[in-house]
């Protein structure tokens, strides 16, 4: 996707008038879409995804499945901010091809979810992305995919840029896999697993997993499309997941709203005493998002979940937490912004493999927070928040949209922030700024609430 070339290099960020009061949109979740749109590649008879995100992660899945030979239609009717509010994905799945490019940005998903993929095509599949791209952890599953049988071609980088020679077919079986720096290196072998020839028994060694919601969602959908899936969880051994070989069923699958990215927009109810709903927020759900309800509640503010959608009512004050988010990293940007805002100090533990996402972000928050006049330390696995009052200045993001995010989050409350490259966003919430600016505005839709 490309950016809006309408927003500034500097984004001034809004200083909330007073207490929000809105209901905001979110749109679908990115880490439903890009799985549902490799379940669906794979599938046996073709699939529907409705309010499938678009944004840069999600557009470039699609485009790499279609470079493989996979058909995707969209149906697109555009909504007032741009949403994916009424829109479609058909997905038609075919035999998968090789010559192919898979361009993977800086999305883990793609990078991680497609070579898998790839090793079922019929021909050579080069992976190539952004700079940041080479850096990230993917060792784990070249290595894993060559011992399940796959020939890759990595000049013994075990990183991006590299190629998949697909042989039409993997044979699987048993593979351990240290997926201690991204539980993505799991749900990457489990989503593609029934299409090999002998499913796949993952076996994850090493040090703690992080991201487990994320493992939940992998199999929960797995299982929607009728693999059968075994699962620590269900009384099997821990850390081994085990998918049988099959057919996957098309579906009709609607995408949840993004429950990371409905963060600022909570976040804004908890900084300024607001009340902010998210509509279509669901009941159970695998998205780590959900666990906000907790923790920002433990912030200081309640939340109801109605048939509206979930309200979050900040309290007027702000609290520090000493929380474990290994569970839920990418929730970190985000609640690191609220406590460096609140009236007593947080330590953010459980998430050392933050280093390794889209920028270093326990590096980058430390630093641009104590730009703006902040005390934060680094620890080995985390950051220690000690709130100051803070002053304006740039906030840089290192093309990290949570970074950005959660810069806007700051800016709520002191004057002069400025966001650079606020258009880096379109990883995973293209929307965000007008989303943003029409909470602030109590003229707004979102801003006049029903
Ligand atoms: O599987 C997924 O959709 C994701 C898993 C997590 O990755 P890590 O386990 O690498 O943190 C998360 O941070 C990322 O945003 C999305
Ligand atoms: C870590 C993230 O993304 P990715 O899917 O690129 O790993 C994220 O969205 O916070």
């Amino acid at each position: 996707m490309t950016e809006s070339p309408a927003l500034p290099a500097l984004w001034p960020a809004p200083v909330a008038p007073g207490a929000v009061d809105a209901t905001v949109t979110v749109p679908g979740s990115k880490s439903v879409t890009n799985r549902g749109l490799v379940l669906a590649a794979l599938s046996s008879e073709p699939g529907w995804l409705r309010r499938p995100l678009r944004s840069r992660d999600t557009l470039l899945m699609a485009e790499a499945l279609r470079a493989l030979g996979v058909g995707i239609e969209e149906t697109a009717s555009s909504s007032s901010a741009g949403t994916s509010g009424g829109e479609a994905w058909r997905i038609i799945p075919a035999g998968l091809h090789g010559p192919a490019t898979v361009t993977v940005g800086n999305a883990g998903t793609v990078m991680r979810f497609l070579p898998p993929v790839a090793t079922l095509a019929d021909g050579p599949i080069r992976f190539d992305g952004d700079p940041r791209s080479y850096e990230r952890p993917l060792g784990g599953v070249i290595n894993a995919l060559r011992a399940l049988g796959a020939r890759i071609d990595d000049d013994n980088r075990g990183a991006l840029p590299m190629t998949v020679f697909g042989g039409g077919a993997l044979e699987g079986g048993a593979v351990e896999i240290d997926a201690s720096s991204s539980s993505q290196f799991v749900s990457a072998l489990l989503l593609s697993a029934p299409r090999f020839n002998q499913g796949v028994e993952v076996r994850h060694v090493g040090a703690a997993l992080p991201s487990m919601p994320h493992i939940r969602m992998t199999v929960d959908m797995l299982r929607s499309v009728g693999a059968q899936v075994d699962t620590p969880e269900a009384g099997g051994e821990p850390n081994v997941w085990r998918v049988t070989p099959g057919a996957l069923l098309g579906r009709d699958l609607v995408v949840e709203p993004d429950l990371s990215n409905a963060q600022p927009f909570l976040a804004a109810a908890l900084v300024t005493g607001g009340r902010v709903t998210i509509p279509d927020w669901p009941e159970h759900t695998t998205q780590p998002g959900d666990a906000l309800r907790e923790i920002f509640t433990a912030m200081g503010g309640s939340c109801e979940l109605t048939d509206r959608g979930l309200t979050f009512t900040g309290s007027g004050r702000i609290q520090g937490i000493d929380a474990d988010l290994s569970e839920v990293g990418e929730l970190t940007p985000g609640i690191a912004a609220v406590a460096a805002l609140a009236d007593s100090p947080s330590t953010l533990r459980g998430v050392a493999h933050l280093r390794l996402h889209e920028t270093d972000r326990l590096a980058a928050l430390t630093k641009e927070l104590n730009e703006l006049g902040g005390d934060v330390t680094e620890t080995a696995d985390g950051l220690h928040i000690r709130p100051r009052p803070l002053h304006g200045g740039i906030f840089h993001t290192y093309e990290d949209h949570r970074l950005a995010t959660a810069a806007a989050i700051i800016g709520l409350a002191v004057e002069g922030v400025e966001v650079e490259n606020v258009a880096t966003t379109a990883k995973t919430l293209p929307d965000f700024p007008a989303l943003w600016t029409e909470m602030l505005d109590p003229t707004s839709p979102a801003g006049r609430r029903a």
